[in-house]
């Protein structure tokens, strides 16, 4: 039986895949075999030995301290793509909001609720509409930093809608370039996208290299009356360069999913309370597709989409699986192998991979492994972590 620790709210479409024969699931344990959260906060300190891995039901891992899990052994799952959708038609949404003056025409309609008569309304609303008047997003340029599974919906989208597009990815994969459409521009750098485009959109994760990535600099090159939104993570954007931006009308209007207390009750912010993955759809695609990954990952050893360890799936066969994490440096693979060998242990099948400072390898073997066998492997200098499936 694993144990598995929910941290938030879990679609139960994904709970559902991990069989109570096989699983218990809770919100409290004290030695859980893995974790699967949303945006949870986890520290270190919240990680017990016993966690074998963690499963983000969402995109984002910035919540998890990846770094400090390789160094443990234990993989960290997202769900790429899952809730791709869902951010995407918040930001075409975002886009209405930010060139029409929809919510404040909303707003001023329902502080009408004392005229009774409907003729004298509708000559008031009449006379009042102009006040809300916009422009049309056909034919303004939208500029999309980070061109991923959000990005290049966005950019079919944006497309649709009219508009041109021009984007920046400095590490795009060749998967994600295959989805972008051709009419994309891309651009070589952010200043150059940033003082072509009339709505900005960001669709990067935070990392050391894009925290504060929008700043006072960045945004100097904003053409006039530009509208920016984020629905990336809060910080990625340096809310004060934001707020000058806006003053001094470089900005017209910030559209945010991550509010903080400065924004709040501005005329040229809209503000939405992180809802960007908020839909039913999202919510069960990922929670399906992080709870298959940590079933596939504790019943088999197989990896698929981690953001720290390599993808690595192999068919069962042989009568026992071991599962070894180590250091990735020469050797300990050998003497891994060299153990089993000495045991009269034979290998049926192996994979090994390696992913910067780590390495995974599955080893099927051709009989029973004793627990003396795997302490033997768990105490080699540079080994992290062995299971015995
Ligand atoms: N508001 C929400 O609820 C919500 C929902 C989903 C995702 N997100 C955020 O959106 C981010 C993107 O999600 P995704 O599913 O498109 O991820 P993704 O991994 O498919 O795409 C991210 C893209 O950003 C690119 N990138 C990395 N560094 C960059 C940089 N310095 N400049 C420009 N591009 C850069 C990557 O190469 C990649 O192509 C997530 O990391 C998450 O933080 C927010
Ligand atoms: O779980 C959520 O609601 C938000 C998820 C989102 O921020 C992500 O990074 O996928």
């Amino acid at each position: 039986m694993f144990k598995i620790l929910t941290l938030n709210q879990i679609s139960i479409k994904g709970l559902e895949r991990l069989p109570r024969n096989q699983y218990e699931i809770a919100s409290e344990f004290t030695a859980p075999d893995a974790i699967l959260l949303r945006s949870h906060k986890l520290a270190p300190a919240d990680i017990a030995p016993s966690v074998k891995a963690i499963a983000r039901a969402g995109a984002g891992t910035n919540n998890v301290p990846v770094a400090d899990c390789t160094a443990r052994g234990i993989p960290v799952f997202n769900s790429p793509g899952a809730n791709a959708n869902a951010v995407k038609e918040l930001v075409i949404s975002g886009l209405t909001l930010g060139s029409r003056g929809i919510l404040q025409g909303i707003a001023y309609v329902n502080t009408l609720g004392d005229m009774k008569d409907g003729a004298e309304l509708a000559k008031l609303l009449e006379k009042e509409k102009k006040r809300f008047k916009g422009n049309e997003l056909a034919g303004r340029t939208l500029g999309i930093v980070g061109l991923g599974a959000i990005g290049s919906l966005i950019a079919h989208a944006a497309l649709d809608l009219g508009m041109n597009v021009v984007g920046y990815d400095p590490a795009l994969s060749v998967d994600a370039a295959w989805r972008l459409p051709s009419a994309v521009k891309r651009m070589e750098n952010l200043g150059s996208l940033f003082s072509r485009a009339d709505y900005i959109t960001l669709h990067l994760p935070v990392l050391d290299a894009t925290r504060g990535l929008v700043n006072a600099e960045l945004l100097s090159n904003c053409k006039p009356g530009c509208c920016l939104l984020n629905f990336a993570r809060e910080e990625i954007v340096n809310v004060d360069s934001v707020i000058e931006a806006l003053e001094a009308g470089k900005l017209r209007q910030f559209i945010t999913d991550f509010p903080t207390p400065e924004l709040i009750g501005r005329d040229d912010v809209i503000l939405m309370p992180h809802i960007g993955a908020s839909t039913d759809e999202a919510e069960d695609n990922c929670a399906i597709m992080a709870a298959n990954q940590l079933d596939d990952f504790l019943c088999n050893g197989n990896i698929t989409n981690s953001v720290n360890f390599p993808s690595l799936q192999l068919e069962r066969s042989g009568k026992a699986r071991l599962a070894v994490v180590n250091r990735n440096v020469p050797k300990i693979l050998g003497s891994i192998l060299s153990i089993l060998a000495d045991a009269d242990i034979n290998i049926v099948d192996m994979l090994n991979k390696s992913r910067d400072e780590i390495a995974y390898n599955l080893i099927d073997v051709g009989s029973e492994v004793s627990d003396a066998l795997l302490a033997d492997i768990e105490a080699l200098d540079g080994v992290i972590k062995v299971r015995h499936i």
